[in-house]
């Protein structure tokens, strides 16, 4: 058990008549990025709230790196680091002198915060604002000014709800980079997203969450083989690989329109003898992915399932 970040299990939450957690379990081993997806309402921010010791469950056990939350929440704390959805910046505040402020707020001692602080700052990319109001840093720069404010005190489990949420490409590829990081130095990491594409760069694992319980859990590379899901072909003559569909049966839709055609497969490795197949027929491929992401298909079918 003390080898774990996060532990629940039958963690139950109830407000007035709506269950938000009916009997959830989750594990956030040490070094790795987990990430926690599911649909409006699902539960997610109810539980980063339980883990993050701001709010009690009705019942179920909960340990972060070992502790109870509601019995020790300040030995959770120090231990614990946490960026909210949305979370408000001091703005008049010089971004240093932010950074100082939480130092002061987990007792980091003066002399040892400042070289604390600057090291924060080359680690999120910021130490060009060191001396410049937080008020003028862009969303994402915001973001990731709230990691480092996360991680002052070196928590060994980071937890950050929607992180990812609002920012553009650029800044997502800076936050997917900074998560991987901590999770190579052995922290657990758990993210809650929407953002499906870029949590299946950002994460190792991925737990599904649905009316308040965890409904699977997978890695992230294991995702694709055990769906199906849809493969978008393109090729020189369309005709020729109707044709090579037709002759094969596997199912395929030719919008009138496109230059291209959706086909349904089994698996990964279904979609691997089928593109090695239309090869072989002389169909000229030039194009041949996934429809959306792995874990959107991963998503959409276990959403299906449950609906
Ligand atoms: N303070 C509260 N009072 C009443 N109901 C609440 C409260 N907090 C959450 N709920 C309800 O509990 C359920 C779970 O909400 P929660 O915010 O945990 O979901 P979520 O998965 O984080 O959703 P989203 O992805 O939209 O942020 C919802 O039905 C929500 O309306």
């Amino acid at each position: 058990m003390a080898d774990t970040g996060v532990l629940a299990r039958g963690v139950r939450r109830r407000f007035a008549t709506v269950e938000a957690l009916s009997g959830l379990d989750l594990d956030v081993p040490y070094g790795e990025v987990t990430a926690l997806v599911g649909p409006n309402g699902a539960g997610k921010t109810t539980l980063l709230l339980i883990l993050a010791t701001l709010l009690a469950p009705d019942s179920g056990e909960v340990r972060i790196a070992g502790i109870d939350p509601v019995a020790d929440a300040e030995a959770v704390r120090a231990r614990m680091g946490w960026m909210p959805d949305t979370f408000g910046v001091y703005d008049q505040l010089i971004t240093r002198e932010y950074l100082e402020f939480f130092c002061e707020a987990y007792r980091i001692p003066r002399d040892q915060a400042r070289a604390r602080v600057s090291e924060l700052l080359e680690l999120v990319h910021l130490p060009e604002f060191a001396d410049r109001p937080v008020h003028v840093l862009s969303r994402g720069q915001k973001q990731r000014l709230g990691v480092a404010r996360a991680l002052v005190h070196r928590p060994k489990v980071l937890l950050l709800d929607e992180p990812a949420a609002g920012l553009d490409p650029r800044s997502r590829v800076e936050l997917r980079d900074l998560l991987r990081a901590q999770a190579a130095e052995g922290v657990a990491v758990l993210v809650s997203s929407h953002i499906l594409s870029e949590l299946e760069e950002i994460a190792d694992r991925v737990v599904f969450v649905d009316r308040g319980v965890a409904v699977s859990d997978r890695r992230v590379g294991e995702l694709g083989t055990a769906t199906e899901s849809e493969f978008r072909v393109r090729a020189l003559d369309n005709e020729a690989l109707v044709a090579a569909l037709t002759r094969r049966a596997v199912p395929y839709e030719a919008p009138a329109a496109a230059s291209e055609v959706r086909v349904r497969v089994a698996s990964e490795s279904a979609a691997a003898d089928l593109l090695s197949g239309l090869v072989a027929d002389g169909v000229r491929v030039i194009g041949f992915a996934p429809v959306g992401s792995q874990l959107e298909s991963a998503y959409l079918a276990f959403t299906e399932e449950r609906s």
